[in-house]
């Protein structure tokens, strides 16, 4: 079970950021009193536009930047009290993360899995479920840095999943993969859900949401401006795919600025 309670981030901003950013507030609000809950068994998307705090949101989730406000319960465990208990039941992809680019892929997957604490008995039985499926063992002696965007991504997604986690955190899981790897990937992600493990993911992708996800929040400028299944956001907003849903509350959002 995922509970985001009242989360909000805020970074402060030097001057190099303020001017690209073309703001004169040292302070952005990148995620703003921001709750969700997730539950096994379940996939839920958080979508939004670029810059909309998705990023921001899952990185709180898995541990890797503070909240400046709000609670997030991770199984029971609060992010910032137990990060050791989160971090071990999650498995976390995002594209900020590189991955050394000296290592093969072999030796990352199994570098993970030692961090985790799996025996080199249990780090093989895993390799043999995930690398086969994700099409890596052909290039799973290659070092990172010789590898397409594709073939990174893929070798991050296996080992985000060495330890065989309870809940999956994807930031943007197709990103970067052609159109056979992604089906491969979402294919997964519902295996998953099947066995009953929580998924999060992130995503702009109108088509992953619709297809993957049971429930959906749109997040915009660092808030949560609607919930529910697709047929809810369908009903509530009276559109007939989530891309009009989404444009919809996009205007909503903006009308006063
Ligand atoms: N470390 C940081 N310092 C300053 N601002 C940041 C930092 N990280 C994120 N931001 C800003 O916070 C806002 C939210 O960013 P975030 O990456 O969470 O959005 P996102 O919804 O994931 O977008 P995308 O789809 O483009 O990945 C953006 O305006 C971004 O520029």
């Amino acid at each position: 079970m995922i509970r985001v309670e009242n989360l909000t981030k805020k970074f402060k901003l030097n001057k190099k950021q303020m001017l690209e950013m073309k703001t004169k507030d040292p302070i952005k609000v990148a995620v703003n009193h921001l709750s969700f809950q997730a539950k096994p068994g379940e996939i839920y998307g958080l979508l939004g536009p670029n810059g909309a705090g998705k990023t921001t949101t899952l990185r709180c989730l898995a541990t890797l930047i503070k909240p400046t406000e709000g609670e997030i319960y991770v199984n029971d465990y609060e992010v910032q009290k137990n990060p050791e208990e989160v971090r071990s039941s999650i498995g976390f992809l995002t594209n900020e993360i590189k991955m050394d680019e000296q290592f093969d892929v072999d030796y990352m997957f199994r570098f993970f899995g030692r961090l985790h604490k799996l025996s080199e008995e249990q780090i093989e039985v895993r390799k043999r479920e995930l690398f086969p499926y994700f099409g890596i063992d052909e290039f799973s002696r290659k070092k990172i840095k010789e590898l397409s965007t594709g073939m990174k991504q893929k070798a991050a997604i296996a080992v985000s999943l060495v330890h065989d986690p309870d809940i999956i955190i994807f930031d943007e899981p197709t990103n970067g993969l052609d159109i056979i790897t992604a089906r491969n990937v979402t294919d997964y992600l519902k295996g998953l859900k099947e066995k009953g493990k929580l998924i999060i993911i992130s995503t702009h992708i109108m088509s992953e949401a619709e297809k993957l996800c049971d429930r959906i929040g749109i997040v915009i400028d660092g808030q949560k401006v609607a919930e529910g299944t697709l047929e809810e956001l369908l009903r509530a907003t009276g559109s007939k795919d989530l891309e009009d849903a989404f444009f919809e509350l996009y205007k909503d959002a903006r009308k006063g600025e």
